[in-house]
Formats: structure tokens, C-alpha cells, sequence
């Protein structure tokens, strides 16, 4: 898989050189591309943001250094980005363009990449969504900050791209990185040759519907507390039903939300 992030704090992925993640990347399962947006700028100050039009607190992100980056990561020529401009604005109320129809769209037939937007207003995040996006051949995360990013952007990258609002949860960050980095955390170690025993990722939270049963390991005894016995008895069908029982207690007692209707 090609992951390519776009920030203005690309040292912020340096973490992703070590442990899983960074393995995957020296052996190539995962090619992995960090940009600074400001190295798209080309004032003094390396600008990328400006005050909101309509006002309002805080800075908005710049479309064009935006634009520059999109389209070299996604391989958009000149000419595709000039064809744009005389396209007529994006249409509010038209149908925002579907997966499908961006998918369709690619010159050469292949399937485009995704490009995923950390955002506070988007889809929510979820096991399920990992298990999808970890299928993709090639994900671009644009990470804004500030206030967020020019709404033009995300008209201009439909154009060329399929592209996803992702939010990471109901809760409000400073920044698309720390989402970002969930998330390729959460979509890489589903990719096969990532994870050493693809064992250990079944049974585990949110794969199945039901959260994980408890972990032991020695010694026996800790500090006068015993380890379940049945764990101990060498009884794997009495393990495996105690441990099915221990994730449907769980999930009953901590996310009701997640069992089937009665
Ligand atoms: N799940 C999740 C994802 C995020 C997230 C992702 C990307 C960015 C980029 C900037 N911010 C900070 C931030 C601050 C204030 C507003 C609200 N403003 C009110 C008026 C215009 C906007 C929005 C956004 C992000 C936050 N947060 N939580």
C-alpha cells in the first residue's frame, strides 16, 4: 500500500519509523510519504492560511498550496488543473460525485487513490472502515489545522480523486495529524505482513461485534490475586466457552450498544 500525508507538522510522523509500521515500511509492504505543505508556498513567509471571508474566529488553510500538493501527489498535469478552471464552481447542490463515479473516472482505468480529510464533520471512524480502507492500493491524508481548510480544496480534489470527511470522534482536535495517525495505525496492521501472527487479530474489540475477554499471563499468583482457573485446566473447549462468555458479559456491561436487538 502507498500512503502519502500532507501536513504542516511532517515531523510529527516520524514515529511511524519504528516498531510494526516502520518494519512494514523498510520491507516494503507499506510505502510511506510524508509532505510539508509550507514546502508548497513560495512567499517568504511560506503562508498557508488567511482570514475566513463571512469573518469569524481564527485562520482558514489556503487553497493553493493545497492545490500544488494534490497535484503532484495525485500526478495531475497542468493542463487537467487548467481544464478545472473552466469548469463551471462546483455546484452546492449538486450530487456530491459518489466512491463509484470518481472511482470511474480515472484517465487510465486504474482505480484513483483515496483521499481521507480528518475532520471533525465527517464519517466516523470505525473497525469496519479500517477493514475497507485497508483494501485501498494508495491513501493520501491531507491533515488541516487552524480552522480547518478552503472548501475549494475538497471541491477540486472530487475532481480527481475519490475523497473521504473522516472524523476520529465526537470530540474536537487542533489537527487532522493525530487522526491521521489512528487511523494508518488502525488500517496497517490489517494489511497482511504487517501483523507477525494474523491470529492475534481476530476475537479482539470491534472485529467481531463483541469486545475482547481478559488477558492473563504468569505469574499465577500476583499479589495475592489468582488467575481464572479454567485458564490453567489445559481444557481448550472450556477455555474457549469461558472466554466467549467473558466478551458477552463485557460488551453487555460496557457497550450495550454493540449487541444485537433481544
Ligand atoms: N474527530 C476529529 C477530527 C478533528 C479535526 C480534524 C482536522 C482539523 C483541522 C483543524 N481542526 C481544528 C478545528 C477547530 C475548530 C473547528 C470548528 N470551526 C468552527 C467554524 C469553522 C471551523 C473545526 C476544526 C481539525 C480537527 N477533530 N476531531
Amino acid at each position: 500500500m502507498k500512503i502519502d500525508i500532507v501536513s504542516i507538522f511532517p515531523t510529527f510522523f516520524d514515529v511511524l519509523d519504528i516498531s510494526l509500521l516502520g518494519k512494514a515500511r523498510q520491507n516494503g509492504v507499506i510505502n510511506l510519504d510524508v509532505h510539508d505543505l509550507r514546502d508548497f508556498t513560495f512567499d517568504r513567509h511560506r503562508t498557508v492560511d488567511d482570514t475566513p471571508y463571512g469573518g469569524g474566529a481564527g485562520m482558514v488553510m489556503k487553497p493553493e498550496p493545497w492545490g500544488l500538493a494534490l497535484d503532484e501527489i495525485l500526478g495531475i498535469t497542468e493542463g487537467q488543473a487548467q481544464d478545472d478552471q473552466a469548469k463551471k464552481p462546483a455546484d452546492q447542490d449538486a450530487p456530491a460525485q459518489t466512491d463509484a463515479d470518481a472511482a470511474t473516472t480515472a484517465a487510465d482505468g486504474s482505480i484513483p487513490p483515496l483521499v481521507i480529510f480528518p475532520s471533525p464533520a465527517g464519517d466516523v471512524f470505525n473497525q469496519a472502515m479500517a477493514k475497507e480502507l485497508a483494501h485501498e492500493d494508495h491513501l493520501v491524508f491531507g491533515c488541516g489545522r487552524y480552522e480547518g481548510i478552503d472548501q475549494r480544496v475538497f471541491d477540486y480534489a472530487e475532481q480527481h480523486a475519490r475523497v473521504r470527511l473522516v472524523s476520529l470522534g465526537d470530540y474536537v482536535l487542533n489537527g487532522g495529524e493525530v487522526a491521521t495517525m489512528a487511523m494508518i495505525e488502525a488500517i496497517g496492521r490489517l494489511i497482511p505482513g504487517v501483523v507477525g501472527n494474523p491470529e492475534s487479530l481476530t476475537e479482539e474489540s470491534h472485529e467481531d461485534g463483541l469486545l475482547e475477554y481478559p488477558s492473563y499471563t504468569k505469574p499465577s499468583t500476583w499479589r495475592g490475586q489468582e488467575v481464572p482457573p479454567v485458564l490453567l485446566s489445559g481444557n481448550h473447549g472450556a477455555i474457549e466457552k469461558w472466554r466467549y462468555e467473558q466478551r458477552v458479559e463485557r460488551t453487555r456491561r460496557v457497550r450495550p450498544d454493540l449487541l444485537p436487538p433481544e
